[in-house]
């Protein structure tokens, strides 16, 4: 078959793919999936992304580690901005399909967990959450055995000759490892004499700060939408997402801001 527009990106499949709840069926529930399925396209591309950083970093290509790192930032740029599409949605709106939800919850989403994961933030509720389902819990699991992306980072530098402690894992609260005074030494040396790395350094940092404005701007969505009322997911809510908001993914990098 002429390969044409329609055949190679799948159209017919993938418009069939939104398919509501809601009956009657409610005017905004057809936004509310759209802006989920473009969410998990994105995190596929950002998943994706990372596996490319990684290995780039691998080969001590700190150009293409940061070619990569910014085609990231800007994913998650749009990403953030996605909210602003949501929030044209009224609490009327959203109450008027929410019950159809039943418990489904942003909570489920595996892909965000492996981006999570990836990033050194973990913990077994993750698992938990997924229990009857033996994939999800093999692909969540899968990930955790792998490299992060800071024991990657750790790595490139240690091949380049930096003295850096691979950082130990902790693997609990969310947070893999605690801030290490040593390799913020050697960091801060790298911000000083190493311009190179010291910008690769700052698209983390841009990486790691753009997260937590995604997580920022979906709290505060969460805030205007549904209030104090428990999620879905059987969390408290906002107040469970609060709680999130001041995660950080590569904690020596921020420590040692007030150094400089
Ligand atoms: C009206 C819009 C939204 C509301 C009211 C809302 C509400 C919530 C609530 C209450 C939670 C806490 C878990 C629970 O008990 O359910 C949650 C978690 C989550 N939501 Fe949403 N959400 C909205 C839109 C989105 C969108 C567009 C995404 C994009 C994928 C998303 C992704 C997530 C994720 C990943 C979590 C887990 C966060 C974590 O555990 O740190 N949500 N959401
Ligand atoms: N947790 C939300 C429902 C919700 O937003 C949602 C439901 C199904 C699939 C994705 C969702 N998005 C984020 O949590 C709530 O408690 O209203």
């Amino acid at each position: 078959m002429k390969l044409t527009y329609n055949n190679y990106l799948k159209i017919d499949e993938l418009l069939a793919l939104q398919q509501l709840q809601s009956e009657p069926e409610e005017h905004d529930e057809m936004l509310f999936i759209v802006i989920h399925q473009t969410y998990e396209l994105w995190f596929k591309q950002v998943l994706h992304e990372f596996g490319r950083f990684r290995s780039i970093l691998k080969e001590g290509q700190t150009w293409g580690a940061s070619k990569t790192m910014k085609r990231i930032l800007t994913i998650l740029k749009t990403m953030v901005a996605q909210i602003d599409i949501l929030e044209t949605m009224t609490p009327l709106e959203f109450e008027s399909f929410r019950g159809f939800l039943d418990e489904a919850s942003g909570f489920q989403s595996v892909q965000f967990r492996e981006i999570e994961i990836l990033c050194g933030q973990r913990s077994d509720k993750m698992i938990k959450a997924h229990e009857n389902n033996p994939d999800y819990v093999r692909r969540l699991k899968g990930r955790m055995n792998e490299p992060t992306l800071w024991e990657c980072f750790c790595e490139y530098l240690q091949a380049d000759g930096y003295d850096i402690r691979m950082p130990e894992r902790r693997n609990d609260h969310g947070l893999v490892y605690d801030p290490s005074p040593h390799n913020q030494q050697i960091l801060l040396d790298i911000m000083k004499n190493d311009p190179e790395k010291a910008l690769l350094c700052e698209l983390l940092v841009d990486f790691d700060e753009g997260m937590q404005e995604w997580r920022y701007r979906h709290v505060k969505m969460v805030e205007r939408t549904i209030g104090d009322k428990r999620g879905t997911g059987g969390s408290s809510g906002v107040s469970y997402l609060r709680r999130t908001l001041h995660r950080r993914i590569f904690p020596d990098l921020w420590e040692i801001r007030s150094e400089i």
